[in-house]
């Protein structure tokens, strides 16, 4: 019996709410092997007496059925605490996950991918707001049919906040609402930086599930300037299978791992992965290379959230205003949610593990 042999049994063992194995989930701590006793320490999401119950059935279960029945099991089960998996964020503080949509490279989709999560996670019965940061072209309010809206303003407690623009009941504030149609505002930097946390601090965002912020492209002062201003949860990286786009996207994700930044990537999307012509529905053509981003993302270590095709429709839904997940059961609608399903497990994922953290820092 060895600590290996063991993790792989717990291998086999899933977090219900989380639904991964506790092993990837870094929920196994403190395995201790003496003779034919076993000692360690499990975590689970749910911190109800029961849930802590059954995950410790299941443990000691799979553990004896293959070391032996005699085999001694001392298994503490903790529950992630419960003010630790709820944000303490000073800014936002009823906003429950503030997630940014990144590139390296221009182009990729990034603002398509950003308005199909929300939508899809509007679908799915989420509250959903975003702040379309880009401050260089902002599209946001064209893929939700309010290029022509301005957000009015309220009174929140006697203070005047700035009122978000609904579209498919999503809340949205774009930089682009504050600036005339067809004229481009050169945003200088630090002019660019405190319009941005304006969009978080003067805005009345209310409750949310998710605010996801669709950043501009590339690496630069404007993301250091929001990751100062706003306690992100995580971010998501888009990119296509291009070698060009690949390497800003490796950008990408470094500056978001630096120990000043230090953002959870929630995990990598490859867009126009293929191009699948409508009238030929089976047909893949690579034209970008394939798999690009998923090998990325394996070499980094970093999870793969899923391949979204190139197809007319996602363009054209782009450009008439209604993001194409919101289509019945098309290819690219189910392409969509399962980003979405995936999307929303990870970030269960992150916070579980923020949560552990802020147990231990806290026990320290
Ligand atoms: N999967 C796709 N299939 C078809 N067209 C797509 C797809 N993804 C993006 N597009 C189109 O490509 C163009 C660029 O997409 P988008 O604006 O989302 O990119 P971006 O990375 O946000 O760009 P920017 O650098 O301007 O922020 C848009 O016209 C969009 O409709």
């Amino acid at each position: 019996m060895t600590k290996e042999a063991v993790l792989e049994v717990l291998g086999t063992v899933l977090e219900p709410d989380l639904k991964k194995d506790i092993v990837t989930l870094n929920f196994v701590e403190e395995v201790q092997i003496e003779d034919s006793k076993i000692t360690l320490t499990i975590y689970v999401s749910n911190p109800a007496l029961h849930a802590r119950k059954r995950m410790q059935e299941a443990v000691e279960f799979n553990l004896k059925r293959v070391f032996g029945e005699d085999t001694e099991i001392t298994c503490m089960v903790k529950g992630l605490p419960s003010e630790a998996r709820e944000t303490h964020r000073k800014i936002l503080p009823e906003v429950k996950n503030i997630i940014a949509i990144a590139s390296g490279k221009g182009g990729v989709g990034k603002s398509t991918v950003t308005a199909n999560l929300a939508g899809g996670l509007a679908k799915a019965g989420f509250r959903v707001g975003i702040v379309d940061a880009d401050i260089y072209g902002p599209s946001i309010p064209t893929m939700f049919d309010v290029v022509g809206e301005r957000p009015t303003m309220i009174d929140v407690e006697g203070k005047p906040m700035i009122n978000p623009v609904m579209s498919y009941g999503i809340k949205i504030l774009s930089m682009g609402f504050f600036s005339q149609n067809d004229e481009a505002i050169v945003w200088r930097g630090p002019m660019a930086a405190k319009a941005m946390t304006q969009l978080f601090t003067d805005a009345y965002w209310g409750e949310l599930d998710y605010l996801l912020i669709d950043l501009p492209p590339g690496t630069g002062d404007i993301h250091l300037s929001l990751v100062q201003t706003v306690p992100l949860d995580g971010v998501v990286i888009v990119s296509t299978p291009q070698e060009v786009a690949l390497a800003d996207a490796r950008k990408g994700v470094n500056m978001f791992k630096l120990d000043t930044i230090n953002v959870p990537i929630i995990g990598l999307v490859e867009n126009m992965a293929w191009f699948t012509p409508a009238e030929l529905p089976e047909n893949k053509y690579y034209i970008f290379g394939r798999d690009g981003v998923k090998n990325l993302a394996a070499g980094m270590k970093e999870t793969f959230l899923g391949h979204i095709p190139l197809v007319q429709g996602v363009r054209e839904s782009g450009d008439v205003g209604r993001p194409a997940v919101f289509q019945e059961n098309t290819p690219t609608a189910l392409a969509f949610e399962e980003l979405v399903r995936i999307f929303v497990e990870e970030v269960n994922v992150i916070k579980a593990r923020k949560a552990i953290k802020t147990q231990k820092d806290g026990v320290k």
